[in-house]
């Protein structure tokens, strides 16, 4: 029963409800705001909450509990960090965030953080501050610091507190990778104390209040454990070995994780004073710097297009069932995807067993891991395998509300597949092509009613990939594109709205890029040099290794597609048929640029030497690093740029947001046009026509990247 309620003032973030039991409730819920963030302005109320609780002797404990539905605190305040103008500014906000939370670690009375739903980043510093921790066992519940895919580091305490709840390895991994726990795994690594169901989730911290001060956990560790953190010679090896890592992962372009090291070593080595001073030190010099603000940058725009349908003011059509046609690689990623994350049934149709069996087999394997790994139980993986059911005929496609294709890039089996869906589905039922490069509207040339018919073009892999081009052709509806999206971002995925033009936008930006870097192959740049140098610049993959994991063959075939519909620039060096007449299809075959195989040695890439002789070339290189990632780097560019000038892509975002997601860009850069703005327009066009008149034509910039040199403009 409530006995009183208080308010810090009028708009408060902050209630206390006072339990008759002595327990108060501080309520944290964020006014007009979906998810409670934290911003400097709390400071002085919960210190005021604070004092409050101390000097009323008929509190005995307090329990902090969000008054969001579904989530508890989703950390800092993003727009507050992106606006500060110096780093001593941010500096600041970071040492009143660690004040308050000493203030609440050090408090007399006991404070229990009950959590529901997402607590990050500062949410879980502001959890980890308190006595103990019990978490809702909600799927929604996840607890962790992903800091530093903002470029940035926990900033309050959560660098000193975290590794003296879950040790250093296990507080390291989470800190450098961002990744979240779920309820269980948050119990296992002692983050939390306990986990229970929602509807008990207030009463279960209440108990542990109301029993008095709470003795911290001890934390568990193996022997060892123990014996790599227990004392400073260990240590030295653990940070030691996460630098190392964490610079092959890099290649020094992420200031953040090695920032994030040095606050858990300065804390376990010197004092924690001095640690808790390096870690608002080195977060207020991350949050100024340009990889933060384009990291930033992603997250605005992407929590952006969340709340995007494709088509202003037209509504999504539910989707209640689906189908796919072709059970290969792809028709079973996307069977997965609209089964496990969509949770949506999907009828897979293929022509032979083996391809309904392959499709089957797909969703399995990744469930069944889930299950080995404890993360799922077998009968959640039993229903969401159900989900999925097969065919050789159109049976059970007659309520289909989509039908995505995933056959052969055959342009009439393509359109069978559209007459076929015409016939045996509903009037209304949407045909999404996931084609990676015919164009939509042929596609649809002969449907009945093609204003169904877009594309849908997914990566591979398609569980992994979080990209999804989706492609309106001149007669497709607003209707079918607004489903269409909506069905794409429950099956997890970020959709951008691009023009019916050979290649889209993703594979069209990626040619130029690839062609480049096999022209100085051509050229005798060794393979290996052109793929560090592009790992360098930021890319996961270098374009050899990436040409070798897609198919050399696909290369060739995307290629003629381009060239005709755009033009010359598009046209793959000759000499690679013979790659190709080689059997040299990349890894599929075992023969690509690298061994395969048995021809592989364990451990390490090694490049397939006889492809130099096979292609007539003998390796020397006269280029840097930097000057191979520029000339394939700016060919990306200028196809970007004229890609916006076409209005293939809507806007600057959808195609930073296409580049990052679908290629790999560096997100660190902020995707191509955020790039060409940090390079400027001018600079970019001087190199661009240097080239040209040393190497040809194909270097020209485009007119629109032309006009914003001479007007002076930006693509943001
Ligand atoms: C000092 C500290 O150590 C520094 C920090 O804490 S930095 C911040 C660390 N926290 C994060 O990075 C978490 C960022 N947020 C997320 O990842 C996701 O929003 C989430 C997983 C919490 C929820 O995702 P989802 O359910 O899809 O909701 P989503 O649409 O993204 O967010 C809901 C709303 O909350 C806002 N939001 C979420 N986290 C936010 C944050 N940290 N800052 C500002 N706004 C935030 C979103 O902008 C969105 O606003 P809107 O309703 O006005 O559009």
């Amino acid at each position: 029963m409530t006995e009183t309620t208080t308010q810090a003032g009028e708009n408060s973030v902050f209630s206390l409800v006072r339990q008759e039991n002595g327990i108060a409730h501080l309520i944290m819920d964020v006014p007009g705001e979906t998810m409670n963030t934290l911003k400097a302005e709390f400071s002085e109320q919960v210190t005021e909450m604070l004092k409050e609780i101390k000097d009323d002797s008929s509190i005995t404990g307090v329990v902090i509990v969000s008054g969001k539905a579904d989530s508890f605190v989703a950390g800092a305040d993003i727009n507050m960090l992106a606006s500060c103008t110096t780093a001593e500014e941010a500096t600041t906000l970071s040492r009143q965030g660690q004040m308050v939370f000493d203030q609440m670690e050090k408090f007399p009375k006991p404070i229990i953080a009950a959590i529901n739903g997402p607590c990050l980043g500062g949410g879980l510093e502001l959890a980890m501050a308190c006595h103990a921790r019990i978490c809702s066992d909600s799927p929604k519940t996840a607890l962790g610091v992903p800091e530093v895919q903002l470029g940035l580091l926990p900033g309050g305490g959560g660098t000193q507190r975290l590794p003296k709840l879950v040790g250093i390895q296990k507080s390291l991994d989470m800190m450098l990778t961002g990744k979240q726990l779920r309820a269980k795994q948050a119990l296992k690594a002692g983050l939390v104390d306990d986990v229970v169901p929602n509807t008990i989730l207030v009463a279960t911290a209440e108990k542990l209040a109301l029993a008095g001060k709470v003795k911290a956990k001890q934390l568990k560790r193996s022997l060892m454990d123990k014996l790599l953190e227990g004392n400073s010679f260990g240590r030295k090896v653990v940070f030691d070995q996460a630098s190392k890592s964490v610079l092959a992962k890099t290649k020094g372009n992420y200031p953040a994780p090695l920032k994030i090291i040095d606050c858990v070593r300065t804390g376990a080595e010197n004092s924690p004073a001095m640690g808790y001073q390096v870690e608002a030190d080195h977060f207020g010099h991350l949050v100024m710097t340009p990889e933060s603000e384009q990291l930033r940058n992603l997250f605005f725009a992407t929590t952006e297009m969340k709340k995007e349908d494709g088509v202003e003011g037209v509504a999504p059509e539910k989707v209640a069932k689906a189908g796919v046609l072709g059970g290969g690689l792809m028709g079973g990623g996307i069977a997965f995807v609209t089964a496990t994350k969509a949770k949506v049934p999907v009828r897979v149709k293929d022509i032979a067993h083996n391809g309904i069996n392959a499709a089957l087999k797909y969703s399995f394997d990744l469930l069944n891991k889930k299950v080995k790994r404890r993360f799922m139980r077998h009968s959640e993986m039993q229903k969401q395998m159900s989900a999925i059911t097969g065919t050789l005929d159109y049976s059970g496609f007659n309520d289909t509300d989509i039908v995505v294709e995933a056959v052969f890039e055959d342009l009439s089996l393509k359109q069978k597949m559209v007459a076929d869906v015409e016939q045996h589905c509903k009037p209304e039922t949407i045909f999404a092509s996931n084609t990676s490069s015919l164009p939509i509207g042929q596609i649809a040339e002969k449907a009945e009613r093609p204003e169904n018919v877009i594309g849908l073009h997914y990566f591979s892999p398609v569980d992994k990939m979080p990209l999804a081009e989706i492609i309106a052709h001149e007669k497709t509806s607003d209707q079918t594109i607004s489903t269409t999206v909506a069905f794409a971002k429950k099956q997890g995925k970020t959709p951008i709205v691009v023009k019916d033009k050979a290649g889209f936008f993703v594979n069209r930006i990626l040619a130029p890029y690839m062609n480049e870097a096999a022209r100085m192959l051509l050229a005798g740049e060794p393979i290996e040099k052109l793929d560090k140098a592009l790992v360098k610049f930021g890319f996961p993959v270098g374009p050899m290794q990436l040409l070798d994991e897609v198919g050399i063959d696909i290369g060739a075939k995307i290629s003629p597609i381009l060239t005709a519909e755009l033009g010359e620039r598009f046209t793959a060096p000759e000499a690679f048929d013979r790659l190709i007449n080689d059997g040299r299809l990349g890894k599929k075959s075992n023969k690509g640029f690298y061994l395969y195989g048995k021809a592989a040695k364990k451990g390490k890439k090694q490049v397939d030497e006889t492809i130099y002789g096979l292609l007539g070339i003998t390796p020397s290189g006269s280029l840097t690093e930097q000057e191979i990632a520029k000339r394939s780097v700016y060919m990306m560019l200028n196809e970007a740029m004229r890609c916006l000038g076409e209005g293939v892509v809507r806007n600057a975002r959808d195609g930073d947001i296409g580049a990052i997601f679908g290629i790999g860009f560096p997100p660190f850069l902020g995707g191509p046009f955020r790039y060409i703005d940090k390079v400027g327009a001018v600079n970019i066009v001087n190199q661009l026509n240097q080239w040209a008149q040393q190497h040809g034509d194909r270097y020209k910039p485009c007119q629109a990247l032309v006009d914003m040199a001479e007007q002076g403009t930006t693509c943001y």
